[in-house]
């Protein structure tokens, strides 16, 4: 291995790191050393079972003289989390308004507060809080739907830059059927100028972290021409990677779809407005997807768009329950949004806690199979169709159904067992989403999603290091989060360390929140967390 380059700038940590595989697969390696050159993950030695093979290892490198930092027991690396859906302009009404469904949570609650935007103090004074409450929440990128205005989506690309943070930038678009207190006559010429002013100025920015994305509301708010102009102006870019990604909201209600239905009757259904629009296609976000037709599924799986599934609001703005499981076995993209403020936070960790009872409802729903061929303990493993005696008995005695739940040893993937190759692709759909599942959903989903995955999404090397150090322990001051030391040394407990690294990361994302979240990275760089600082 040959020394790095004089001029780099490398960066060490060993210990625990978790990462996501496939949406069933976790890798879980108690005992890996990462290294990052200058932003960049260099390599993984994942299993250096002691300081006498550390050091050997870095000999090996030609790495002398460079510190290494030292994970502490309850610590660990994961990947940033990457928000796929969510509105700056809404964050001031974060926790109003779930008396509504969609139509009129938009008229009463969200249409007067995203009118504001068009006042620059307003907006930076806003757009300052919201960048770094999602950074101090561990997001190290966000897909952000911005007002109608090129003013503050102007002030909310510059804020993110400064941040350090990995984004999309969307200046609204709508033409209709939104008050004129906030519309104030636009046309959709006027909202297709606003749009390209929006992309060139978030282009002029020339960072690597920021992209503009074309964001037409919904169909309601938009009209034919508008939707067709924005469809065009994907391709009109084409110095800026393939095209320019698109994001909007789709199926979220039933209301919604049968307004939708009434505005464009020619079209066979609310996706096919889009695709016939030129806006489905390899990077497009499609919000919701509540109540997606399977024809529906087809194309969008077809087209290479995905969707953000977004329980919280689908959950508070009383629209419905999304099927992620039958999504992700169809082999559509899904990544994971906090659609903030029909979602009333702004944390992907309480995305994850909605996004599995979201599941598990769906699952309680559903007629139970019968068992084939369960010997004697009644179970079958349903899931992932590979049997580790050690692993099931472990997981299915907390698991709330042994007979069909996600979250069992698939999840048990780790540097020491190479269950990775082994498991089947059992169904995903009417099933709880496992803990891999829900790690997928929430990082590597989301980066393929944007189509942003050689970048980012898991930590691997040749892709930046957006991580995350979580830090379990109970000096960081959340009781929530039980912490035994007893436990280490009882007789009959799982010591284990891939298994106890699955239970942190569980009790991270059920249990945790930003005060264990210590370090948050984007690009190698420190942008916040308890031990950083953000804008
Ligand atoms: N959840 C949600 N759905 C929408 N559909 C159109 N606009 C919105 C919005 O702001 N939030």
């Amino acid at each position: 291995m040959p020394a790095p380059p004089a001029n780099s700038i490398l960066r060490l940590f060993y210990g625990p790191i978790i990462s996501p595989v496939t949406p069933r697969l976790a890798k879980y390696l108690p005992h890996a050393l990462i290294c990052i050159d200058n932003g960049t993950i260099s390599w993984i030695e994942e299993d250096i079972k002691h300081e006498g093979e550390l050091s050997k290892v870095l000999e090996a490198k030609d790495i002398v003289g460079c510190e290494v930092t030292r994970l502490r027991h309850g610590q660990f690396l994961m990947p940033g989390f990457i928000d796929t859906h969510t509105h700056a302009p809404q964050f001031p009404n974060l926790g109003r308004g779930g008396q509504y469904e969609l139509l009129d949570w938009l008229d009463k609650l969200t249409f007067p507060t995203e009118a504001k935007f068009g006042n620059s103090k307003y907006a930076t004074k806003v757009y300052r809080s919201v960048v770094k409450r999602l950074l101090d929440c561990g997001t190290t990128t966000c897909c952000y739907y911005s007002s109608a205005h090129v003013v503050g989506s102007r002030i909310l690309a510059d804020i993110v830059h400064a941040s350090g943070q990995r984004a999309f930038i969307g200046l609204c678009n709508m033409d209709r059927h939104v008050p004129d207190t906030y519309l104030k006559g636009i046309t959709h010429d006027d909202s297709l100028n606003d749009a390209r002013e929006s992309i060139e100025y978030t282009l002029s920015l020339k960072s690597p972290l920021i992209r503009p994305i074309l964001t037409p509301r919904f169909a309601i708010s938009c009209s034919g021409p508008l939707l067709q102009g924005l469809g065009d102006i994907t391709s009109e870019y084409p110095e800026h990677a393939l095209r320019i990604p698109v994001q909007t909201h789709l199926a979220e209600n039933r209301n919604e779809i049968d307004f939708t239905a009434s505005l464009f009757p020619d079209h066979e259904s609310y996706t096919h407005i889009y695709e016939s629009h030129g806006l489905l296609g390899p990077a497009t976000i499609l919000a919701h997807g509540c109540y997606l037709t399977e024809k529906e599924l087809k194309l969008i799986k077809e087209s290479g768009a995905g969707v953000s599934h977004c329980p919280t609001s689908n959950f508070h703005l009383n629209s419905g329950i999304a099927k992620v499981g039958e999504w992700l076995d169809a082999g559509v993209k899904v990544g994971l949004g906090t659609d903030v403020s029909g979602g009333f936070s702004p944390s992907m960790l309480t995305a994850i806690q909605h996004a599995s009872i979201a599941a598990k409802v769906i699952a309680m729903q559903t007629p139970p199979v019968p068992a084939k061929s369960n010997g004697a303990n009644g179970h079958t493993n349903g899931t992932n169709g590979h049997t580790n005696g050690h692993v099931n008995e472990e997981t299915n005695g907390h698991d709330n159904n042994g007979e069909t739940n996600g979250h069992t040893t698939n999840g048990h993937t780790n540097g020491h067992t190479n269950g990775i190759n082994g498991h089947s692709e059992s169904p995903l759909a009417n099933k709880p989403l496992s803990i891999p599942s829900l790690l997928y959903l929430a990082t590597l989903g989301g980066a393929q999603l944007v189509a942003i995955e050689d970048q980012t999404g898991s930590l691997e090397p040749g892709k930046a290091f957006d991580a995350l150090l979580v830090d379990l322990r109970p000096e960081t001051g959340n009781p929530n989060l039980w912490w035994d030391e007893h436990e280490e040394g009882e007789a009959g407990v799982d010591k284990d360390p891939g298994h106890e690294l699955q239970d942190f990361l569980e009790k991270f994302f059920f249990c945790g929140d930003d005060r264990n979240i210590a370090e948050v990275y984007v690009q190698g760089r420190m942008v916040a967390g308890k031990n950083g600082q953000a804008v």
